[in-house]
């Protein structure tokens, strides 16, 4: 898809001011003394020339005339350029910390919208021009930053070489600036092509990084062995490469030919410069002042040119940053999330939960197959519930429902009789503790895994968390104990958990973060009987009097829970308890045989 993007520069540009004049407005001093000392420097280059021809060749002119003059011009020429590269050394640190802080906007915001956006592929390749444009020092931000800071001066001396070779020949400067105009019409377009062409070429990168990824991860080694995954993998690669180079083709021919256009409007302004001068200097004009205009008319075409290129830069990295201010602006359920909304409701402490579906219905954003279709149920305050039924029936699902990560498509989601909506999504999720199917250890100590915080940590907690979870044996063996950093990513010593030990630590985080309700998602998929046998039996003290849901396909943990919740493809099939849904001989009770009479054969053949 190609389209036009049009971007307003000015107001981005003073957006990026505005936020200098708030966070370090001592910048826009470098600024000014930058663009002083920096601006006057070259014209020294450009008059040195003129002095010394007009010393060497006046008559009785002396060898301690000519040393004045060159003794004065490098002592100018130290002070102005140890300064100009002095102040350019305090500020460009300074630019970069502002990019940090940009970039820092950035993480805050990713961990803040709607969870629905996580599982939205199209997402990070929608916003990737806008999280490019802090990731590199000499790009997106920090670039027209930078390029703005060096502009001061390289415009001051412009500008003051315009006046001077103005006021000697009107149609040098106008060839000077037909040469410029082309310049940033040939840079803008091919930069604008670009842009435009970012979008597939932000497509095929998202897609190879994924192949990338893919191989480059070890957790993969095993599947793509020995399933010969790499044929697939080769060839989807091969496929987007071509794309990719398809696509940098484009604008490599298009650039080529914007550069013959340059190089020609370079030529003509070139022959009218050399034409005027060679002619007035024939008439009358000395040698000196015909040296001194050349180096001018060189250094002004050296000045305008940089100047075109940094005004190309500064509009086309630009565009970067206005998507970036876009993403930052756009509320995508993160403004909600900071702020305390004045009416968002409350629960009294200590409150346990009651969960009302009422007539819902839900789709994922972007699609439009209905996952529950008009669902009423109730889980009932301090009841366990259990949640079963057939992959894809959409268990998961309604714990993403429940817990706000994603709206219902219609009907409504209570708990305590208040409508979800109504709560902050920060106390929301403060509600419910999780353990989910997958875990991610994050390359932190495991005291800060179990607290998911890196302060205020209540150690005795974290030590009860991991016992309970069955983790004691594990923590005994750790040399550091608690402060054993996870993962080898960061530290070499770094430890990694097998998958039933990090589902044991996931269990530990929801036991210290102790919220009213409990929610296990397939918690024992990765245990071995014995850890599973433990964590069913200590399920009512995991849990301890809390509303709490466990999500399971085997079935056996059914039978510590009060209630039954049996979904099919199309919906909530089945509710009660395990003898009423024993009783009723439906799908749940034939899954449940099933699942009995497997097993019994199984103990049957051990035996
Ligand atoms: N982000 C998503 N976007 C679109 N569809 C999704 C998304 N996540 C899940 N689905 C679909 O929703 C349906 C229900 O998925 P869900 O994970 O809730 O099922 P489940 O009952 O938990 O399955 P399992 O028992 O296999 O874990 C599936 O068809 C799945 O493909």
């Amino acid at each position: 898809m190609e389209k036009e993007l049009k971007y307003p520069v000015g107001r981005t540009l003073k957006k990026m001011l505005d936020y200098v004049t708030a966070a370090d407005k001592k910048i826009y001093l470098f600024f000014v003394i930058f663009t002083v000392t920096g601006g006057i420097y070259p014209f020294l280059a450009v008059l040195l020339p003129k002095y010394l021809l007009n010393e060497i060749t006046k008559a009785g002119g002396e060898v301690s005339g000519i040393l004045g003059i060159v003794l004065i011009f490098l002592a100018l020429m130290i002070l102005f350029g140890f300064t100009r590269t002095f102040i350019r050394s305090l500020a460009y640190p300074r630019i970069t910390y502002l990019r940090l802080s940009y970039l820092g906007k950035t993480f805050d915001k990713l961990v803040s919208i709607d969870y629905k956006y996580m599982e939205d592929a199209n997402f990070l390749e929608d916003n990737s021009r806008a999280l490019d444009s802090t990731n590199s020092d000499d790009n997106g931000v920090e670039g027209v930053y930078t390029k703005l800071f060096d502009a001061g001066p390289i415009a001051f001396t412009a500008l003051g070489l315009i006046l001077f070779i103005g006021k000697l020949n009107i149609w040098i400067l106008l060839g000077l600036l037909l040469n410029v105009t082309v310049g940033i019409w040939v840079k803008r377009s091919a930069s604008k092509y670009n842009y435009k062409r970012k979008q597939n070429v932000a497509h095929a990168e998202r897609r190879m990084k994924y192949y990338y990824n893919t191989t480059h991860d070890f957790g993969f080694g095993k599947d793509i062995r020995l399933y010969r995954f790499y044929d697939r993998i080769n060839k989807n690669y091969d496929k987007e490469i071509k794309g990719y180079v398809k696509v940098q083709k484009s604008i490599k021919n298009r650039e080529y030919f914007l550069g013959f256009v340059e190089v020609l409007s370079f030529f003509i302004s070139n022959a009218l410069t050399y034409a005027i001068l060679v002619y007035k200097t024939v008439n009358g004009m000395s040698i000196a002042d015909f040296s001194m205009y050349i180096m001018a008319v060189t250094t002004l075409t050296v000045m305008l040119g940089t100047l075109a290129d940094q005004f190309s830069f500064i509009l086309n990295e630009g565009q970067y940053v206005y998507d970036y201010f876009n993403f930052i602006d756009a509320d995508m359920g993160d403004k909600e999330y900071k702020e305390k909304t004045e009416n968002a409701k409350k629960l009294k402490k200590d409150e346990t939960l009651e969960i009302v579906f009422d007539n819902v219905s839900f789709c994922y954003p972007g699609t439009d197959k209905y996952i529950f279709k008009n669902l009423n149920f109730t889980i009932h305050k301090g009841e366990k519930l259990a949640i079963v039924g057939i992959n894809g029936a959409g268990k998961s699902t309604l714990v993403k429902l429940m817990t706000g990560l994603f709206a219902v498509t219609e009907g409504e989601i209570r708990i305590n009789g208040i409508p979800i909506s109504e709560f902050n999504k920060k106390e929301l999720y403060a509600m419910f503790s999780a353990v989910f199917q997958e875990i991610n250890v994050l390359a932190y100590t495991l005291k800060e895994n179990v607290a998911c915080s890196s302060i205020a940590i209540d150690e005795e907690k974290v030590v009860k968390a991991l016992e309970k979870a069955g983790l004691k044996g594990k923590l005994k063996s750790l040399p550091k104990g608690t402060n054993q950093t996870m993962l080898k990513v960061i530290e070499e010593d770094g430890v990694e958990f097998s998958g039933g030990e990090s589902q044991k630590l996931a269990i530990a985080r929801a036991l210290y973060k102790d919220a009213r309700m409990v929610i296990m998602d397939e918690p024992t998929a990765a245990l071995d009987a014995l850890a599973e046998a433990e964590i069913y039996e200590s399920f009512s003290d995991l849990v301890s009097g809390k509303t709490a849901v466990y999500i399971s396909h085997r079935l056996a943990s059914t039978k510590f829970c009060d209630r039954i919740a049996f979904f099919d493809g199309d919906g909530l099939k089945e509710y009660g308890s395990h003898e009423e849904l024993m009783e009723a001989k439906g799908a749940y009770y034939n899954m449940f045989m099933v699942q009995g009479k497997y097993y019994n054969e199984e103990v049957a053949v051990s035996e």
